[in-house]
């Protein structure tokens, strides 16, 4: 196989920044653009012109065409795309169309994989067919899910002998894995474009990807357990991050840190407890496992349901914070020991171990719903509460978020532009 070759999608709306970026990425060692699906949505066909001209390399356009085939491949083509990507779930004949009209003007098909239920099979009748290139591609959508591209690159790149593309979701590891499973070109998008620094990123994969070539080893893959990657991703991001990636979803109310300065990730243990009753919620410590938190709702706020020697009892378990929709007690020793918890009230006093109450059903702490073994993410901005079957999702969609900002970041910081100039707040207000 010839050097992998580095394609960057550029999978932006605003075309100026697409340009910046653009030039970035070659100058990090990328060899292909490809001007995104949502700049063409955007920007139309003068995105593929303003690359095509600024640039001079080869330029994809990714149509994710799925009907006239003829028309869309004309069109991008004769706006200088040298590859039109159209999707493999199109009918043979807009497939066939595509490839005459792009035979016409001179450009090669890629073929999008995306949702293509049996991949291997569909690849071989594509070959069949004619088109140049095959993109195993996840999309943004399914990658939020836990999909990737890995798991079914190689079967595909066993049976075709056209070059296989692939895309979603790649980093440096992740290319270079691809690279070892058999792809000649890897599509990185996000961890490039909206990387702080594009040269930086763009050269990382590069390395990455052109080691792996030459090493000609073939990656194990490992499947990593969901929990800890879950994990491993809310620690990276913040409750702001996560209240985005959910639509501006609503953090607890009336719920504040009571140790200023922590962040704690966790599935949670909830427990609903009547007004001062803190036996369940002291119970709780002894069913929460390491790196679990308490969600606490408490029927009123007059009495106590915490304090510092329940607090001590969840150091010792590993017990990785306290969320408490009602009031707690020894807050001068919890600040202390710098333990975790997000009380409603601090009061002195605390009422009796009656026992009412459960441990671990639906319960509503601080006007949210919490089920046991939904993701609890609390920092001083407040807490947030992730449905435990969306957790995966969340938590990718979330670090989108925050590479995004990190890339905005960037330009207010080392260009000196306003957040209005950088996101085009002008054209996209809504149109009333
Ligand atoms: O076609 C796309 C999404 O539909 C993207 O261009 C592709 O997934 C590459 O971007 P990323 O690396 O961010 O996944």
């Amino acid at each position: 196989m010839d050097k992998p070759i580095l394609q960057v999608a550029l999978d932006l709306v605003e075309l100026k920044r697409a340009v910046e970026i653009a030039g970035e990425a070659l100058e990090g060692g990328a060899d292909w653009l490809e001007v995104g699906t949502p700049l063409i949505k955007s920007e139309g066909m003068d995105a593929i012109r303003e690359i095509k001209k600024r640039f001079r390399v080869k330029t994809l356009a990714d149509m994710k065409t799925i009907d006239t085939g003829n028309v869309e491949v004309e069109m991008a083509a004769k706006s200088g795309a040298d590859i039109v990507i159209i999707l493999a779930l199109s009918d043979d004949s807009t497939i066939q169309e595509a490839i005459r009209a792009a035979k016409k003007y001179g450009s090669e098909i890629m073929v999008d994989m995306i949702n293509v239920p049996n991949p291997v099979e569909r690849a071989k009748e594509l070959e069949e067919l004619g088109v140049d290139y095959i993109n195993v591609h996840v999309g943004i959508d399914q990658q939020m899910k836990g999909m990737d591209p890995l798991e079914i690159l190689s079967n595909v790149a066993n049976e075709v002998s056209i070059p296989v593309a692939a895309a979603g979701g790649l980093d440096a590891e992740k290319a270079a894995n691809c690279v070892s499973l058999g792809a000649s070109i890897v599509i990185v998008g996000s961890n490039i474009t909206k990387s702080r620094n594009v040269v930086e990123s763009a050269r990382k994969v590069r390395e990455a990807i052109d080691k792996s070539w030459k090493s000609g080893k073939k990656v194990e893959l490992k499947k990593r357990e969901l929990d800890e990657e879950i994990r491993e991703i809310l620690m990276k991001v913040s409750t702001p991050n996560i209240s985005d990636a959910m639509h501006r979803a609503r953090a607890m109310r009336d719920v504040h840190p009571v140790v200023r300065g922590k962040k704690i990730v966790g599935k949670a243990v909830t427990v609903s407890a009547f007004d001062g009753d803190w036996a369940k919620p002291v119970e709780a410590i002894d069913v929460a496992g390491k790196g679990d938190v308490i969600v606490i709702k408490v029927s009123g706020d007059n009495a106590a349901v915490w304090g510092e020697l329940a607090t001590r009892s969840c150091i010792n378990k590993g017990i990785e914070g306290v969320i408490i929709d009602g009031a707690v007690r020894d807050v001068d020793d919890i600040r202390e020991l710098g333990y975790p918890i997000f009380a409603k009230r601090e009061v002195p006093n605390a009422g009796e171990p009656k026992g009412f109450g459960e441990i671990n059903v639906k319960i509503e702490c601080g006007g949210i719903e919490v089920n046991p073994g939904d993701w609890i993410v609390a920092d001083d901005n407040g807490v947030m509460v992730i449905p435990k079957e969306r957790a995966y999702e969340v938590a990718r969609r979330a670090l989108e978020v925050k590479k995004h900002e990190e890339r905005i970041r960037g330009e207010i910081e080392d260009k000196g532009r306003t957040l209005a100039e950088i996101v085009e707040l002008y054209k996209w207000e809504k149109v009333q």
